[in-house]
């Protein structure tokens, strides 16, 4: 896992995280001044590459987000554009770069009024960016109101005004962009949902700040990508049989039979040797029939957990899965737990999702206590929610976080304070899911299309992550892989998807991404 330290492209880097790099860039010898122009050039491009001449309005305000709005408006007037600029703030409080492009500019300096939105066709808002503390107020909510009123074309500097860069929260209105452009790294507000709604076309500009002040920081979030888990990633290999690409023991519930067994077929499609579904003798008929690669073993009635765990002896099972279609109803709860326990018991890569997580809703500690293995944990917001203890804004992430404090944080920080809670891989899903493993290090994931959005289609995620564990992935590579191919999946099926498509259609995808990033 270590390279996966070096892989800056699809490093996050938190408003903060920004600031330091931006003063190591400073210190290596990149002027403030420099960063600035090339900032507010880089936006001008944009602008000029995507609209046409046009009425500008560039509003600017009081830190170094007006900054590059001056330079922005004095090189759009230079390219013979109508540009209006409209400052709030103090000159007098202006970083001396911001204050050098404030005097640079040749125009007139209005003050904010929602007036000037009448003759405006284009609006570039440099009001807010990294620096945001709180909710826009008085004028400056005026203008975003009156924008999103009129529905005027909106440009961003850095982010939409008011989205907070780190959580992609959005502190009271915001007037959506069309097009975003940020510097150097995108930042994790870009890819969380509201913030990744409300930017529009996202840009990631290079204003001259030099990598090597990435490897000062002790970066911790990356955007999903191949890059960061496919030189780990277990492509079969001549000379392996079968045996050699592990075997996945999945558990099935007794009534709804077909959650599981997609999770079944996602992890034969993606590649494991050899997977064993194992049933309530009741079912056994069902499942039989409808399963041709999948081999189904019966667990008895009256001692299903004892048969489960009987299985488990055999030490080629290497990997497991239980939670879709498990079942919570009455005994159904304890019987879940059951071979949940048996389960983690193990210590073998284990994952679990839906009713294994929400079987232990009344009592999180008795699961988390028995993750002493690698363990995955899949939950959906409301499992989330059901298993996890909630946080306070203020929690801190370095200190063991009470079970019992409210949640109120960020996805991302949510995640990454579960995954340090329970020991597993947290994966929360989502059309922007978050992968967090409890060393501290998350993914964020963005290409997942909506048609995702579907029953059964997190019982083929569970499916493709036990698969890549059972090829001997490990848990933070092998979910991070198995949410992107899921996402790619659902991109190529697109609108019209089931749930059934995805594990059919995952050859086509992997053919795809081998072609990319494997040569053998
Ligand atoms: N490499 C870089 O990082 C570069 C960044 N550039 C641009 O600079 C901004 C960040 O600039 P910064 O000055 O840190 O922050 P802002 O421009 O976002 O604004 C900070 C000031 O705004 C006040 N503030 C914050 N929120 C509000 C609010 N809701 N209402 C009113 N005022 C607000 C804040 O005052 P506080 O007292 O609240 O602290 C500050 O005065 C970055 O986004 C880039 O666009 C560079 O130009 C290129 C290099
Ligand atoms: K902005």
């Amino acid at each position: 896992m270590a390279h996966m330290y070096k892989q800056h492209s699809q490093i996050l880097l938190t408003t903060n995280e920004m600031g330091k790099a931006d003063s190591a860039a400073v210190v290596a010898g990149v002027p403030a001044m420099e960063l600035m122009a090339a900032a507010g050039k880089a936006v001008a491009d944009a602008v000029l590459g995507r609209w046409s001449r046009c009425s500008v309005l560039v509003l600017c305000g009081p830190g170094n987000n007006g900054g590059d709005g001056f330079v922005v408006s004095q090189l759009l007037l230079s390219a013979g554009w109508p540009v209006r600029l409209a400052f709030w703030g103090s000159v007098e409080k202006l970083s001396p770069e911001a204050a050098h492009f404030y005097y640079a500019w040749q125009g007139e300096v209005e003050a904010y009024s929602v007036d000037l939105l009448e003759q405006t066709d284009l609006v570039i808002d440099a009001m807010f960016g990294a620096g945001l503390t709180h909710a826009l107020e008085d004028k400056a909510r005026d203008m975003v109101d009156g924008i999103i009123e009129r529905k005027i074309p909106v440009c961003a500097i850095d982010v939409p005004s008011g989205v907070d860069g780190t959580t992609g929260a959005a502190l009271g209105n915001v007037a959506p962009a069309e097009l975003t452009v940020t510097f150097f790294r995108q930042k994790p507000g870009h890819l969380l949902f509201p913030g990744r709604g409300l930017c529009g076309k996202l840009v990631v500009a290079d204003i001259g700040i030099p990598d090597p002040v990435l490897d000062e920081l002790n970066l911790q979030t990356w955007e999903n990508s191949p890059e960061l888990w496919c030189r780990d990633y277990p492509w079969p290999r001549s000379e392996e049989h079968k045996f050699h690409r592990g075997h996945a023991v999945v558990y099935g519930g007794e009534n709804i039979t077909g959650a599981s067994r997609l999770t079944a077929r996602g992890a034969m499609r993606i590649g494991a040797g050899l997977v064993s579904l194992a049933v309530p003798i009741k079912a056994w008929a069902i499942y039989a029939t409808a399963m041709t690669s999948v081999m189904v073993v019966k667990l008895e009635q009256s001692q299903e957990a004892e048969d489960f765990e009987e299985l488990l002896l055999d030490p080629r099972h290497n990997v497991i899965a239980v939670g879709p279609g498990a079942g919570l109803a009455g005994f159904e709860r304890i019987r879940t737990r059951k071979i949940v326990l048996a389960a983690l018991a193990t210590n073998r890569p284990t994952v679990l999702d839906a009713d294994a997580l929400s079987a232990f809703a009344d009592d999180p500690k008795i699961l988390f206590d028995a993750i002493n293995g690698p363990c995955v944990m899949t939950p959906h917001e409301g499992e989330f929610a059901r298993l996890f203890p909630t946080f306070n804004e203020s929690t801190d992430i370095n200190k063991s976080p009470d079970i019992n404090e409210q949640c109120v944080a960020d996805k991302l920080t949510r995640t990454r304070l579960a995954a340090k809670l329970s020991g597993a891989v947290v994966v929360l899903k989502g059309a922007d899911t978050v992968i967090a493993s409890p060393d501290g290090r998350a993914i964020i994931n963005s290409n997942a299309p909506a048609d995702l959005a579907t029953g059964g289609s997190g019982d083929v995620l569970a499916g493709f992550i036990v698969g890549l564990l059972a090829q001997g992935m490990l848990p933070f590579d092998a979910a991070a892989a198995a949410v992107w191919l899921h996402g790619e999946v659902g991109n190529e099926v697109g609108i019209g998807l089931i749930a059934d498509d995805l594990p059919n259609h995952l050859p086509k995808v992997l053919s795809a991404f081998k072609r990319q990033y494997f040569s053998d």
